[in-house]
């Protein structure tokens, strides 16, 4: 069984972050694991408030997987602080994991900071270089580089933009446009559109932590990068398709579509 670990931070309402992932990994058919790195209190309509978790505790987790578990893919998420982002890279240098998948959560669906404004040199300078490759959604890549995005010139500007802060390879993604997703793949040499098709619904928290779970949980299984992405495209696609209705905001995406449909639960 190929393994797969999320360092990220807990979403109450069960949309995005920890448990996000671990759906996609499941959904992928690889064995999720978890390092928590901070709790929200969020519904599909809010982040109430949130909790860092101790240091020392994270560091436990880390070490605990990897003194015992092979990993064959790391995802990171929500780090929240620069100190949890120095933890991180560091027992990366002592681990090397073969494949980390960083996406580089800032700022929640409704406009809640995920990441503290003092963390993102941080990230830019410690976990980037790190990185197999790196999510950034519009609004990241942005703030990342300095680079307004409004042309498709631009999107390949931000790209050679963030290999040159040492990513090896970018995954910028198109759903902050407002037209059809198409999100461009840099694998460090060559541009891949990787286009989509826009379902019109509220119901996406969660689309970002999903999409690079789920390349995450491929490369674990030995699926190359393009590969991993297109297959995870095709996945979010689905599961945006078939989101469900729950909660009064954006409610989640649907990671088992097949299995509640044969099952005929989506209704029940
Ligand atoms: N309405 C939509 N229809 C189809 N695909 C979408 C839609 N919204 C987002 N996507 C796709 O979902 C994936 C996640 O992209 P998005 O830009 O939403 O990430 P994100 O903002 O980091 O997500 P989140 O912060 O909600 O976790 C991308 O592949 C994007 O193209
Ligand atoms: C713990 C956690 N991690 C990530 C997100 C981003 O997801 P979204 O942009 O859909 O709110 C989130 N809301 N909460």
């Amino acid at each position: 069984m190929k393994t797969a670990l999320t360092i990220a931070g807990s979403d109450s309402g069960g949309g995005a972050g920890i448990q996000a992932d671990l759906k996609a990994f499941a959904a992928q058919g690889v064995f999720g694991m978890s390092v928590i790195t901070a709790i929200t209190a969020q519904n599909t309509k809010e982040v109430r408030s949130v909790q860092n978790i101790d240091l020392s505790i994270i560091q436990d987790q880390i070490e605990a997987v990897f003194d015992d578990i092979r990993v064959d893919a790391v995802k990171i998420g929500m780090l929240s602080s620069s100190e949890t982002v120095d933890i991180v890279a560091n027992s990366f240098k002592k681990y090397d994991p073969s494949f980390i998948v960083l996406d580089p959560v800032m700022v929640s669906k409704g406009g809640h900071h995920l990441l503290q404004e003092e963390a993102i040199t941080a990230l830019k300078e410690q976990m980037i270089p790190l990185a197999t490759v790196i999510t950034p959604n519009i609004p990241e890549a942005e703030v990342l580089t300095g680079i307004r995005i409004q042309s498709d010139q631009d999107q390949i500007d931000v790209c050679r933009a963030i290999q040159a802060l040492g990513a090896k390879s970018v995954l910028l993604k198109g759903g902050h446009h407002s037209g059809d997703p198409n999100d461009l793949f840099f694998d460090g040499t060559d541009f891949h559109w990787i286009y989509g098709e826009r379902i019109h619904t509220k119901n996406t928290h969660g689309t970002g932590c999903t999409l690079s779970s789920a390349i995450a949980a491929n490369l674990a299984k030995g699926v190359s990068l393009k590969d991993s992405i297109e297959i995870s495209k095709s996945y979010i696609t689905t599961a945006i398709k078939h989101s469900l209705n729950l909660g009064h905001g954006h409610g989640p995406t649907n990671h088992f579509y097949e299995l509640y449909e044969k099952a005929n639960l989506v209704k029940a």
